[in-house]
């Protein structure tokens, strides 16, 4: 029977509150509006993220909550003037949109579209209303992908592995022989490995504190594995002595602060470039001596790997499916909804 039209009820898994775990129950979804998009969700992967907004530390963090923003599905409905996607349609949601009419997208400069900011923060539709409880995004939000990628390892593109792959060929624009420091080799580190692998690196230093993590960095292609646990000394000091003086490129990928400040003093005097992908809790800032900066290095961010959704993700989907990107060495576990809070507690271990 079609459900195109009709409230639909399907089961999510709700966040009533900071740092508690995720209780499965049964939601309401309304139909697409305007302009509107209805997904069915088949797969999604964890990302810290999603474990940083339920500790309670995102200043934008609102309960009760869904969260998984790194998904993949069916289109089941569209809204009226919706003309980009079709029911059927296999799709990745995108956290940053592409209207392609806004000053950022008009800009090309950045991928940072404005369209729905101002109201995603407080997990509403820009008309200020929620179709939820459930999955229905504004068409601009949607990366339609080939129809042959397997929706449990595409999801993984619609958040972790874009953003490091983006931050590395994109963002940093990593060069051919260059020297490359990875700060956190979770889901996003090791995607930087592989932009910096694309980019013929020379050398790629994974540094870690978990040493399970550097199996992965290894088989990605990382040259060099450092864990600050064993050092006496500042992680910045022993990287510029392994480099001649600091990296081209490194790049925060824990969300910690003092590793933030560490990977630009470990970047080369006159040249060196810091990427900040973590996020960082609520009041938490940044420094260093501003001497670091005239001295010629550059703090930048990335969100999203510098990635437009709609125009790029799906020739990313592509290589994939093209075997000119890894995605399957990623999955260390699947769950099934009802077990969503061991993938979280699976994440904060880091023990697989
Ligand atoms: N800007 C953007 O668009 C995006 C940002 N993010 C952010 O990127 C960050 C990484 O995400 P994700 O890969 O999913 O996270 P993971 O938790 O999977 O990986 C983080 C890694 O960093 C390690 N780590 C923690 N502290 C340190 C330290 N002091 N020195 C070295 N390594 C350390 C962790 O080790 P251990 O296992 O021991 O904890 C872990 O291996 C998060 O802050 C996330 O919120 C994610 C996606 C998009
Ligand atoms: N709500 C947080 C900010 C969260 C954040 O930084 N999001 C990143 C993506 S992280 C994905 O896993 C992002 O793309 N931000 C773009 C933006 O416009 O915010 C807070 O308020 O700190
Ligand atoms: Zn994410
Ligand atoms: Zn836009």
């Amino acid at each position: 029977m079609s459900t195109v039209g009709k409230t639909i009820r399907c089961k999510a898994a709700v966040a009533w509150g900071p740092a508690q775990p995720l209780s499965i129950e049964e939601i309401e979804v309304a139909p697409p509006k305007k302009g509107e998009v209805r997904i069915k969700i088949l797969a999604t992967g964890v990302c810290h993220t999603d474990a940083f907004t339920l500790s309670g530390k995102d200043p934008e963090g609102v309960f009760p909550i869904i969260l998984g923003h790194e998904g993949g599905g069916i289109v089941e409905s569209i809204g009226e003037e919706v003309t980009t996607v079709q029911p059927g349609d296999h799709v990745i949601p995108l956290y940053i949109p592409e209207c392609r009419t806004c000053k950022f997208c008009k800009s090309g400069k950045t991928n940072l579209c404005s369209i729905v900011r101002a109201t995603q923060g407080r997990g509403l539709l820009p008309d200020e209303t929620t179709r939820f409880t459930c999955k229905v995004l504004l068409e601009i939000s949607v990366a339609k992908i080939n129809p042959h990628a397997p929706f449990d390892k595409a999801c993984l593109l619609g958040c972790g592995i874009t953003t490091g792959f983006g931050a590395a060929i994109k963002t940093a624009d990593v060069q051919p022989n260059s020297t490359v420091a990875v700060f956190g080799c979770g889901g996003v580190g090791l995607s930087v490995i592989q932009g910096a692998v694309a980019r013929n690196a020379s050398k790629i230093i994974a540094v870690d504190l978990n040493p399970k993590k550097f199996e992965y960095a290894k088989k990605l292609g990382a040259t060099d594995f450092v864990n600050p646990a064993d050092f006496e000394k500042p992680i910045q000091e022993v990287l510029i002595e392994m480099t001649d003086g600091g990296l081209d490129y490194t790049f925060d990928c824990t969300g910690n602060t003092s590793v933030m400040r560490a990977a630009l003093e470990a970047c080369h005097k006159g040249w060196g470039q810091s990427i900040i992908i973590g996020v960082a809790g609520a009041g938490e800032e940044i420094s260093t001596r501003p001497l670091q900066l005239v001295t010629g290095r550059v703090w930048k961010g990335s969100a999203f790997g510098g990635i437009k959704g709609r125009s790029e993700l799906p020739g990313i989907v592509d290589d994939y499916l093209n075997k000119k990107l890894e995605v399957d060495l990623y999955i260390t576990h699947k769950f099934k909804l009802e077990e969503i809070n061991k993938a979280f507690e699976l994440m904060h271990d880091g023990d697989w």
